[in-house]
């Protein structure tokens, strides 16, 4: 992959199909290069000075906000260690850890979406580090994308983890896009599930959902 002075992809290795093949083929190095010259382009094209002292490294900034932070879900890579333990009590009710914050981005506007998850499963062999719950959350939570998306990725990861079916999820988020610009509407709240195995059960689906702060 080669790159100009400034940063930019030249045109001859675009990839044709875009964002995927370039976000596979390119150093983490590359990535902020070109985010950089890019971000710095549309700043310039909306009329900033990036002789402006305060705006010159944002640039920068940003580019290493989007690929070492908001944006570092994208990257397999970035997954979190997980560690489990044997179920050795035979412990067979729900675990639900309630609250967890999330943050992400929206993918058609690219401003965030925030709130709150709640995660149950039922254990079977094992057990996981609950703190490994929430850094599963907020893993998949960095990158642009529908909060269904993320509702459903989440329930699907802890399944295959806990090898377990019983899995039930709960985001309520606030989306900037919706509450600061377009509609503006500032109260309203996407609430979003995502129910497996025993969850599928309406008992099951009523004792999680009463359990959780909501
Ligand atoms: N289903 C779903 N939609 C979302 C999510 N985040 C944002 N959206 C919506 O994506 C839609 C994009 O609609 P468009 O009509 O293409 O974009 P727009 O002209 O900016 O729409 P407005 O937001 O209505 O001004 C909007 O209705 C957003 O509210 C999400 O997590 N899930
Ligand atoms: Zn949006």
């Amino acid at each position: 992959m080669k790159i100009n002075g400034k940063g930019m992809l030249k045109t001859e290795v675009l990839p044709n199909n875009g964002i995927q093949e370039l976000h596979q083929n390119i150093t983490h190095q590359e990535k902020l290069k070109v985010i950089e010259y890019h971000f710095g382009k549309i700043m310039e094209t909306l009329g900033l000075s990036l002789d402006n002292p305060s705006l010159k490294n944002t640039p920068k900034r940003v580019a290493k906000m989007y690929i070492n932070e908001v944006f570092k879900g994208l990257d397999e890579s970035n997954f979190p260690k997980i560690s489990f333990f044997e179920n050795v009590s035979g412990y067979r009710e729900m675990v639900v850890v309630d609250n967890i914050t999330v943050h992400s981005y929206c993918e058609h506007h690219f401003v965030p979406f925030f709130g709150k998850a709640a995660v149950a499963y039922i254990p079977k062999d094992r057990v996981i580090g609950l703190s490994k719950i929430n850094r599963i959350v907020q893993f998949y939570a960095s990158k642009p994308q529908i909060q269904e998306k993320l509702t459903v990725e989440i329930g699907q990861k802890l399944k295959d983890l806990l090898k377990t079916d019983d899995v039930a999820i709960y985001i309520e988020a606030n989306h900037l896009c919706v509450a600061s610009r377009g509609i503006k509407d500032k109260e309203s709240v996407t609430k979003t599930t995502f129910f497996s195995g025993k969850f599928l059960k309406d008992k099951e689906k009523a004792r999680f959902i009463n359990s959780i702060s909501k």
